[in-house]
């Protein structure tokens, strides 16, 4: 599990240092460890000594910091050069550049073969235009790519891509969300000793071992209903291929059964790729955990399907997993039933789904909430989980896991590639999995289910999309790969 904290956060750390009158020392701490980054960079593409070094040089800290590692590297042999962005920067470090033979200059010189990113750290305010940056120049940036805010990962002007960033004392929430993640590039953390005043982490992601304990595979002595038995009420008519999507990944992610309710068309689609699945019109079964909503359209056989879901999973407390039309469909009434039974409950919506559903269910945070899931992707999916009292499991470039209370989880597997029709139906049918399989007394809490399975999901897409251009059939069964490559 990794654990990020709010620039406001680290900078809170850093106070009882800087009491201390150790403010000078954590700075060169982590400008050393800045430098040993950026050597190991250089070292990767040709000579340390000789080489050109240009570092952007902000006004603050940061800038403070970036001097710091260049007179370092100039005692390395390397071509130390400072570019002010504005109009003063950090003397200590501009005196210490002197000292060991840097020079400043007004523009980045030709020769750079690497430009640190020293302008904007924890401390920048709104939004920033860059300056003109060298195409193909390797980029390391200090602390955190200038132009990102450390606590949302907004971009809201400008910012500098980086190759590598090295980042001090604590991973920062902007490097880990949205825009800030893509910015960012490799993410090096560096202990510079402020770890110990940092308090409960904003946010957490995942990695391959925790996602892997949630799809673990059976024990010795299962049998198909321990293994989770999920129920799916998903496609239509209109739309049957959903079905099979969710039916596909779900199989994928190695439950004992799954049980379709849904209408004959989409049956037999779902029986044709799966013959397996047990498919038929009603929800009676087995099931220890539904999903619903994935091509189940909206009209008035979608809403009475959708209530006979809730009805059997207020019946047996069954978890609940909630996407595509249901969103547009559930009420008010159903969630507050769901919660009153005990039943686990996540929402799966993208951006525009999650403004919808505020809008319609709870007008009272719709003021400005589109531009708050914008900007900050883990505020909106906060404010909408507590609002609503469930899980919500915001999806997008970086998919948010937001727990009411505020225990959030953020996932940046997958890309781009994974944007298109179906995946969402595949990651639906994940979630619900991963609920299905440890409704058995599994440990493990709502929001890092969801996130195991935005983990799965994004892995799987990526490893699709090492074959090329996809479409989401091939994530169902890229699910399989990534499992068995445990
Ligand atoms: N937090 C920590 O534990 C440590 C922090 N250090 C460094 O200190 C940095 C924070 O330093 P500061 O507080 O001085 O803040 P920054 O250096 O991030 O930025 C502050 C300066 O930038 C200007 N500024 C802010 N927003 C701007 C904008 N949008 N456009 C143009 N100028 C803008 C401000 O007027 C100020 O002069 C960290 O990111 C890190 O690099 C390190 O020295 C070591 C330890």
């Amino acid at each position: 599990m990794i654990h990020a904290y709010t620039g406001d956060a680290v900078r809170a750390a850093e106070s009882p240092v800087l009491r201390a009158g150790q403010g000078e020392a954590l700075m060169r701490r982590a400008a050393w460890k800045l430098a040993i980054g950026v050597v190991r960079e250089l070292r990767s593409h040709g000579p340390v000594a000789g080489s050109t070094v240009a570092a952007l040089v902000g006004t603050g800290n940061n800038g403070g910091d970036a001097l710091w590692a260049l007179s370092f590297l100039r005692r390395r042999g390397v071509n130390a050069v400072a570019v002010p962005t504005g109009d003063r920067m950090h003397e200590v470090g501009l005196d210490a550049l002197r000292r060991a033979g840097g020079r400043v200059a007004d523009r980045i010189p030709d020769d750079a073969v690497l430009l640190i990113d020293g302008v904007l750290g924890t401390g920048a305010r709104g939004g920033w235009e860059p300056p003109p940056v060298p195409a193909g120049i390797t980029v390391v940036a200090c602390d955190l790519p200038s132009g990102v805010d450390a606590n949302t990962g907004e971009v809201a002007g400008g910012v500098i891509l980086a190759d590598l960033t090295v980042t001090f004392g604590a991973l920062k929430t902007g490097l880990v969300v949205g825009a800030g993640a893509h910015a960012a590039g490799r993410v090096e953390l560096v202990d510079i000793g402020i770890e110990p005043y940092l308090g409960e982490p904003d946010v957490s992601s995942l990695e391959r071992d925790d996602a892997l304990a949630v799809f673990a595979p059976p024990a010795w002595d299962d049998h198909k209903y321990r293994r989770g038995v999920l129920g799916v009420c998903a496609g239509s008519e209109q739309y049957p291929g959903a079905a099979v999507l969710v039916c596909s990944s779900a199989l994928a992610s190695g439950l004992g059964m799954v049980q379709y309710a849904g209408p004959q068309r989409a049956a037999n689609l779902v029986l044709t790729a799966h013959p397996e699945v047990v498919a038929g019109s009603g929800v009676e079964g087995k099931a220890q955990a539904w999903v619903a909503g994935p091509g189940l359209g909206s009209d008035e056989d979608a809403q009475s399907r959708l209530a006979e879901v809730v009805e059997t999973c207020v019946d047996g407390a069954l978890p609940l997993v909630l996407d595509a039309s249901a969103l547009g469909l559930v009420t008010l009434d159903q969630l507050s039933r769901l919660r009153n039974a005990g039943c686990e409950v996540v929402l799966t919506p993208h951006q525009g789904e999650l403004v919808k559903l505020v809008d319609r269910l709870v007008p009272d945070i719709a003021d400005g909430f589109a531009d708050l899931a914008k900007a900050d992707p883990v505020a909106a999916a906060r404010r909408a989980a507590e609002a609503l009292a469930v899980v919500v499991l915001l999806k997008g470039s970086t998919t948010v896991s937001a727990a009411p209370g505020g225990r959030t989880l953020v996932q940046n597997e997958g890309g781009a590639e994974l944007a298109t029709a179906g995946t969402g139906d595949c990651l639906a049918g994940l979630v619900a999995s991963a609920l299905a399989r440890s409704s058995q007394g599994g440990s493990v809490a709502t929001p890092e289910k969801a996130a195991a399975a935005a983990w799965l999901h994004g892995t799987a897409g990526s490893k699709a999309a090492s074959g090329g251009p996809f479409g989401a059939s091939s994530v169902a069964r890229a699910v399989r790969h990534t499992l068995t490559a445990r």
